[in-house]
């Protein structure tokens, strides 16, 4: 059965446009930190009280985003009847973003970049190892590798769970494509995508004079609880 927007209630309404919003505001944030280039990369998130999430309609420049033209789909990634013109399409990464969505409810959020030393990562199939203290925190040890997989089908939602589920990663370097990142929100997943293109760099350019030493195991559980459960302001990391 086709979802219709307008028939939705009054809060769910509410809540689309205030997801839509929110998302089309996060885009933003690939470019200004030089994660995308054209019209690569894309966010998502879930819409509360829904079984909806809002994504990029695909390959629509940057500065050409606005609420209005985001996609609201269902968690089986099929656009509903939005408000949008029937041909805009979601995003290319769309059953991706659904698969993640499907079998990992704590997510609320998923971003997917081509930032260049993150994906310079996955081309090798390299784990980035956890050599700082700012891995430690963000990520709880070394950034994963996840499966090479084709586009257009569920393969790299799949690739994306079953990887980020035997970690405490946020990103996932998927094989030779480059990173997704998951958060409670959007804009935790948009943070973790920063943070991994920033380590991806800096451990790059130290093993650019010799080879990065990681920190102890019980060292990055310490680091990892604090945190994640002390830093910043309550409410706030
Ligand atoms: O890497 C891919 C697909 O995985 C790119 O096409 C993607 O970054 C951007 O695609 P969309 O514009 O979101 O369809």
């Amino acid at each position: 059965m086709t979802i219709v927007l307008t028939e939705l209630s009054d809060q769910q309404q509410q809540s689309v446009a205030a997801t839509r919003e929110k998302v089309a505001k996060l885009h933003e944030e690939l470019p200004r930190n030089e994660l995308v280039v054209w019209t690569a990369g894309n966010v998502s998130e879930r819409v509360p009280g829904t079984e909806l999430f809002v994504i990029k309609p695909s390959g629509v420049r940057y500065d050409e985003l606005s609420a209005d033209v985001m996609v609201v789909c269902t968690l089986d990634g099929q656009k509903i009847v939005d408000g949008t013109p029937d041909r805009l399409s979601p995003s290319s990464d769309t059953a991706a973003h659904a698969y993640v969505y499907s079998n990992m409810p704590e997510v609320g959020g998923v971003v997917h970049t081509h930032s260049t030393y993150a994906t310079a990562w996955a081309a090798r199939r390299e784990p980035i190892p956890c050599v700082l203290t700012m891995m430690a925190d963000e990520f709880g040890g070394d950034v994963p590798i996840g499966p090479f997989a084709l586009i257009g089908d569920d393969s790299i939602g799949r690739g994306i769970v079953e990887t980020l589920r035997e970690s405490r990663s946020p990103a996932v370097l998927m094989a030779n494509h480059g990173p997704f990142t998951i958060g409670k929100d959007a804009t935790a997943a948009v943070k973790a995508a920063v943070m991994v293109e920033e380590v991806a760099r800096t451990v790059h350019i130290s093993r650019q004079l010799g080879e990065p030493l990681r920190i102890e195991q019980s060292d990055i559980d310490s680091l990892y609880a604090r945190y994640q459960n002390v830093y910043g302001q309550p409410g706030t990391k």
